[in-house]
């Protein structure tokens, strides 16, 4: 089981991750992601499910035509771990290489 990440630590990460911020009130890092369209918002989540699926660790998401706006937490250990710093990194990749905005 992965431990979540203490608040020095999840500040600490994100320092590293361009866009991405604290929730308040819980324990999740947030962004969202802007595209030119629908087709590269769409062409984006189809790519981060793959990861997703591919590693067991899932986003929680909400698609408004070009926008994704993205909430990370592991709800298995009650806050932020690795495996979302992990997920975030991955998504900004994926949205640099596709356009993102
Ligand atoms: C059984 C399965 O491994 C768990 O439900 C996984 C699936 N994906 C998950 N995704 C996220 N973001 N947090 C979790 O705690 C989590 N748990």
């Amino acid at each position: 089981m992965v431990e979540r990440l203490s608040d020095e630590a999840r500040s600490r990460a994100l320092k590293e991750l361009p866009g991405w911020s604290p929730v308040a009130g819980r324990e999740a890092i947030t962004r969202t992601f802007t595209f030119r369209d629908f087709n590269e918002a769409f062409g984006f989540m189809t790519r981060v499910a793959l990861v997703a699926e591919k590693s067991d660790h899932h986003p929680e998401w909400r698609n408004v035509y070009r926008t994704v706006e993205v909430v990370l937490a592991t709800h298995d250990a009650g806050g932020v771990t690795e495996r979302d710093i992990r997920l975030a990194e991955a998504m900004n990749t994926i949205a640099g290489q596709r356009g993102g905005i």
